[in-house]
């Protein structure tokens, strides 16, 4: 059974919001402080502290910014920031997610191009330290695991405007509504003055969870994240509900995109590269195979796996970072066997192990080989030895 997470965004989101909640419901402050001390920003940090929002008691999140921060940042300048932090796969891949979802939303707003829109309060530091920190969270909760499972309610659109870089913007802010039509988020409860629901919540969600009805599971913790100002309408929190998912049987079943381009003309080096730029958008998985073309050429079909909410960050890659000028897509099922990861110990390093759990309920152990490939590299063995040593220390563990 998977971990479980569902996001009442009911009262509003934001990033600070989010991150206060996940921690609220046990995520370990310490892997948040580690987190945004490896963005390499002297003088960035994050703490959190309870408080109380409308008789609820909550818990903050206080984000110190060095003075020095540029008034806009683009996309490329972020992504490189996530990708020499100190972040596990899975962390590092839902903030690269979140900011690339967030700049395809800016420059659809702005009719610029995902890579040179100007990212205004969303590029600095304290939205970076917000979605490094929330990455950080959610992983230690186990909610990026492979199985794991975030829902989120309807989120708050609130009324009126609000002051921003851009001048006076109505609420729901234009990135706020973008996200909400290309993710499919739902958005609620315009009885809510001012502005409740941040471009960075947003993007959050969208990067991390799926719209629906509360999942059953058997609930271990809730967070409470508390928000800059203490509304009398409702109290400003978005609340965080972690757990065990229920489920029936062995096997889950789901739906995910395939995408798919047929490619005859593209210099053959730069595949890695592509294939490194549609995972970056979004996708879990990517590949090609070879093919023979049209007219005799050789070629390539590029296929990409991922969820219906990162699909147009996807085929925006597969566009930009390819030759191509079209794509097809479709919906199709997927069965995924149930599964877990352990941390063994080889020579004083860490490997993880992938447990996967078969209907009849044995398991099937698999060390991740990345970590295999860098313990092996460490300790010059071979890598075949390093993997039949972290199978050892699994059994005896
Ligand atoms: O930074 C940018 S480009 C920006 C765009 C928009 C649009 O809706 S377009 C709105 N805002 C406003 O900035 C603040 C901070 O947002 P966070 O997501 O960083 O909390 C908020 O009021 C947004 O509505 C910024
Ligand atoms: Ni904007």
């Amino acid at each position: 059974m998977g971990e479980a997470g569902w996001v009442d965004a009911t009262a509003g989101v934001a990033g600070d919001m989010l991150l206060a909640a996940l921690v609220d419901a046990g995520a370990a402050e310490e892997r948040v402080h580690a987190a945004v001390a490896s963005l390499g920003v002297p003088g960035l940090a994050v703490r959190t502290a309870t408080d109380r929002r409308g008789g609820l008691r909550c818990r903050r999140a206080h984000v110190t910014v060095p003075g020095d921060d540029p008034a806009h940042r683009h996309l490329p300048e972020l992504l490189a920031l996530v990708e020499h932090a100190d972040l596990t796969a899975s962390a590092r891949d839902a903030a690269r997610r979140t900011f690339t979802l967030l700049a395809a939303a800016e420059a659809a707003v702005h009719g610029t191009a995902v890579e040179t829109v100007t990212l205004h309060e969303v590029g600095a530091h304290d939205a970076l330290a917000d979605v490094v920190g929330v990455a950080a969270a959610a992983d230690d909760l186990g909610l990026l695991a492979d199985g794991a499972a975030v829902v989120c309610s309807p989120l708050a659109a609130g009324s009126g405007t609000v002051r921003a870089a851009h001048g006076r913007l109505p609420v729901p802010v234009p990135a706020v509504v973008e996200l909400a039509a290309r993710h499919g988020l739902t958005l609620g409860g315009d009885d809510l003055a001012g502005e409740r629901t941040t471009p960075t919540g947003a993007a959050l969600l969208a990067a991390l969870a799926r719209p629906g009805p509360f999942p059953a599971m058997t609930v271990r913790a809730v967070g409470v994240g508390g928000g800059a100002r203490d509304t009398p309408d409702r109290p400003n929190v978005t609340r965080v509900v972690v757990g065990t998912a229920r489920v029936a049987d062995a096997v889950r079943t789901g739906e995910v995109i395939v995408l798919e381009a047929t490619v005859d003309d593209l210099d053959p080096q730069l595949w890695p590269a592509v294939l490194e730029a549609v995972r970056a958008a979004g996708a879990w998985d990517c590949w090609t195979s070879p093919i023979v073309a049209r007219h005799g050429r050789p070629g390539h079909v590029l296929s990409a796996v991922c969820d219906e909410a990162v699909r147009p960050a996807v085929a925006d890659a597969v566009f930009r970072h390819t030759t191509t000028i079209g794509l097809r897509w479709s919906r199709r099922h997927r069965e995924t066997l149930p599964r877990r990861a352990v941390t063994v110990r080889v020579g004083g390093q860490e490997i993880t192990v992938k447990i996967a759990r078969l209907g009849d309920g044995t398991e099937r152990a698999k060390p991740e080989i990345a970590d295999v490939e860098a313990v092996a590299r460490a300790l010059g063995l071979p890598a075949a030895e390093v993997a039949g040593r972290a199978l050892d220390a699994l059994r005896t563990s």
